[in-house]
């Protein structure tokens, strides 16, 4: 009985000795049965081997994977819009990720309620600040599947499949902004769900003009492209007047784009947030969105605080704060104050009088603020 070191050396040199058939020199065996025995021995090696190499890389797939599904690291995070958004659903506690269906009875669900615009309205910071709530929970991404028609030809289990987990009580909540202006989509979302709910942010149609123009400047110098001045592309040189064929003024003629979605939905169905109104006071028009889904207050007011350097709420979580990422809340262009009055003036003339037969609706009183001028 030796020291285990000096074991382990015997053992070694025996396994070294039986593979150089030395030691078979001794076995009272022919050459054939040696041989038998010798890969009799290395066939158990390797069986053992590749047992344990197996059981690693199962064991290190299964922890990577599960690593990377709790911090929800894809390539949605790439994306600049939605950093900020995935940076806060890792500060998130005490909700599933979106990607997780850990919490039994939690199903991937189709919207009971919808964020259908407008465009540069406030969009984003509404579907955050809505998601602070327990029983909201919202997709990350915009699903543009009812506005995309590659989308749309997937089928509902597709988009389904897209939304993240809910408890039984909780809403799912998607928002597309694009949905406000696109032709097919009020009848297709119809066709989902007759009494499914619908919100829209507005402001002021001049200032998201603006704010639109902005975030399209910024694309294009990101491309190295040639832009055009604000003033040249609002006003139409020929006419003098508003171009209401620019996507961006199009985009804010709030009644025509509204009287469509009225042709498929009942007026309660749609409750109109002030977007000019979310960035001043955004816990009012949030209660407000609350009494429309029929919830109780589920966010209270010390999870939104005004951040100085921002110049925007942000939220706060027990880990941290967050705001917005740096695509919302733009510097917006110093622009011709009388260019700034026609277009005020020309998009108040565009929908203030027909703005007026809405005006039995309480909750058309930020659209009939906006279509007038001031
Ligand atoms: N809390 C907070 N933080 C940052 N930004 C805020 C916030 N609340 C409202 N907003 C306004 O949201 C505007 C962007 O609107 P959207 O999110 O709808 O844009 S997008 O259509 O999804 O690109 C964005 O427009 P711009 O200021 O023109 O960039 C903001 O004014």
């Amino acid at each position: 009985m030796g020291s285990w070191p000096f074991r382990y050396r015997c053992h070694v040199k025996r396994l070294w000795n039986l593979c150089m058939l030395a030691e078979l020199d001794s076995w009272p065996l022919t050459v054939p049965e040696k041989l038998h025995r010798v890969m009799g021995v290395i066939k158990r090696q390797l069986y053992v081997t590749i047992i344990v190499f197996s059981i690693f890389l199962v064991f290190t797939f299964s922890f990577n994977s599960y690593i990377w599904s709790s911090l929800k690291i894809d390539s949605k995070l790439q994306n600049e819009n939605l950093s900020g958004y995935g940076f806060r659903k890792l500060l998130e506690d005490g909700k599933s990720s979106a990607d997780r269906p850990l919490v039994p009875g939690s199903q991937k669900r189709l919207p009971q309620c919808i964020i259908v615009g407008a465009r540069k309205c406030g969009t984003r910071a509404l579907l955050e600040f809505l998601s602070l709530h327990p029983q909201i929970k919202v997709a990350d991404m915009e699903m543009h599947f009812f506005d995309d028609d590659e989308n749309y030809t997937k089928g509902l289990a597709w988009y389904q499949n897209r939304m993240p987990y809910a408890l039984p009580g909780q809403i799912t909540i998607e928002k597309t902004p694009r949905y406000f202006i696109a032709e097919k989509v009020p009848q297709r979302i119809q066709a989902m769900n007759s009494s499914v709910k619908l919100i829209v942010i507005l402001r002021n149609p001049s200032t998201r003009v603006v704010s639109d123009y902005a975030q399209v400047y910024a694309n294009k110098i990101a491309k190295n492209k040639t832009v055009s001045r604000f003033e040249d592309v609002v006003i139409d040189p020929r006419t003098n007047k508003v171009n209401t064929q620019y996507k961006a003024v199009r985009i804010s003629l709030y009644y025509y784009h509204l009287s469509r979605w009225y042709l498929y939905f009942r007026r309660h169905q749609i409750h109109i947030v002030d977007g000019d109104k979310l960035i001043t006071h955004p816990l009012e028009e949030i209660r407000e969105v609350e009494k429309f889904l029929g919830l109780p207050h589920g966010i209270s007011e010390d999870r939104l605080y005004f951040n100085e350097t921002r110049g925007f709420y942000c939220m706060k979580f027990q880990q941290g704060e967050h705001c917005l990422g740096a695509t919302k809340g733009r510097k917006h262009p110093d622009i011709d104050p009388d260019v700034l009055q026609k277009l005020h003036v020309e998009q108040s003339l565009n929908q203030s009088e027909r703005m007026a037969d809405f005006t039995d609706i309480a909750k058309f009183e930020p659209i009939r603020k906006h279509g007038r001028f001031h």
